[in-house]
């Protein structure tokens, strides 16, 4: 990896529950943990995937990134600085360099202004350009996620989907941020909407260095992406590793259950592992021993009382499973097909 510029250590998120003054007076106050104890670095340049079925804690780990919310204990930092002690100007710096680009753009973006003035806006926050060099500055970046410059002065309602998405990454974009945090960014779009998106984001990455953390569902989605991932479930990180690697090796169960899952353009491709099954439990009774046993096909009395941690199983690979070495075994590594399109038009 290269240096890293976001550092996550130890991050633990709880949210309180029954939190009436009835509850609170009889001193029931519960919490749902969204996120235990979850680390993980992202480099300079590079994309750290984080997937997981929904409610793994995906989007708390992110919007504790973005400072939305404070973490329940653990560090976040950004450039070697803890992002909840920053000083007026580095929270100011903090926010300019940290952008977020979201799953839905019809609501992400305000339907009462001309596209032109949602990606100007964050111009006149974070810079002193007059009113023409704002205007030049947007027909650059319309060009840059390859919109044409007359979309400036088209209303949201008048986009498709993919063009509302380049507007806001075109916005994410406009004050030079080194860092984006892409939350389920191609979730609501067609699949070969979705791939042109995806060709968009690398080839920006490329020209720009930009690092980015990319939440998702769909394993298949950040495969072309990714430098890494990291598997999430139930609010925490059950196996980390360099994505090539990964996707042809899992050595957790529910990763292999995650990419069985991943839909297939070639049916007479075998695959490996079992679709995943049953629903992803409450976090606020989480199940015994390890999370995931009740939906694992590998597991035995052991994983219904010892929780296995995350720890390196062999090179450039954490897992946390009892049975790693059996799941690991397998050999065969099938394809998970990406569309191959451009990225030019929607
Ligand atoms: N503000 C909140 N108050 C209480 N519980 C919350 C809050 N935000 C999230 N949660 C709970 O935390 C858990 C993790 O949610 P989170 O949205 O981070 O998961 P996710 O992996 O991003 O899933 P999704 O893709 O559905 O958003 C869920 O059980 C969710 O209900």
């Amino acid at each position: 990896m290269t240096e890293p510029i976001l550092e996550v250590d130890g991050l633990t998120k709880q949210f309180p529950l029954n939190s009436g003054v009835i509850s609170r007076l009889l001193g029931n106050t519960r919490t749902l943990t969204a996120v235990r104890d979850v680390s993980f670095e992202v480099g300079r340049g590079e994309t750290l995937a984080l997937v997981g079925e929904s409610g793994a804690g995906k989007s708390t780990v992110g919007n504790v990134v973005t400072r939305i919310h404070r973490p329940t204990s653990g560090v976040v930092r950004y450039r070697g600085n803890d992002i909840h002690e920053l000083s007026d100007e580095g929270l100011r710096e903090y926010r300019q360099s940290v952008q977020m680009v979201f799953q839905d753009p019809y609501s992400s973006l305000d339907p009462r202004y001309r596209v032109g003035s949602t990606i100007a806006e964050p111009l006149k926050i974070h810079t002193d350009l007059s009113k023409a060099e704002r205007r030049d500055r947007v027909d650059d970046l319309l060009e840059t996620v390859n919109l044409d410059p007359d979309f400036a002065d088209r209303y949201p309602h008048e986009l498709s989907g993919g063009q509302l998405q380049r507007v806001s990454i075109a916005t994410a974009l406009s004050v030079d941020p080194e860092f984006l945090i892409l939350d389920e960014p191609v979730s609501a779009l067609d699949v070969s909407v979705q791939a042109r998106i995806l060709n968009l984001l690398m080839r920006l990455q490329r020209e720009r260095n930009l690092s980015y953390l990319f939440i998702s569902h769909d394993l298949g989605v950040v495969k072309h992406l990714s430098d890494r991932v990291a598997v999430m479930y139930l609010g925490e990180i059950v196996e980390q590793g360099e994505t090539a690697s990964l996707f042809g090796g899992p050595a957790h169960p529910y990763t292999e259950g995650l990419l069985a899952s991943v839909p297939q353009a070639n049916p007479h491709v075998r695959r490996r592992g079992q679709r995943l099954t049953g629903e992803i439990p409450s976090p606020i009774n989480p199940p015994s021993g390890c999370p995931f046993h009740p939906r694992c096909e590998y597991a035995t009395e052991q994983c219904e009382s010892d929780k296995p941690l995350l720890e390196p199983v062999f090179e450039g690979r954490e897992a946390s499973c009892h049975h790693w070495e059996d799941v690991s075994a397998f050999e065969d590594v099938d394809e998970i097909p990406i569309e191959e399109h451009g990225e030019a038009t929607d």
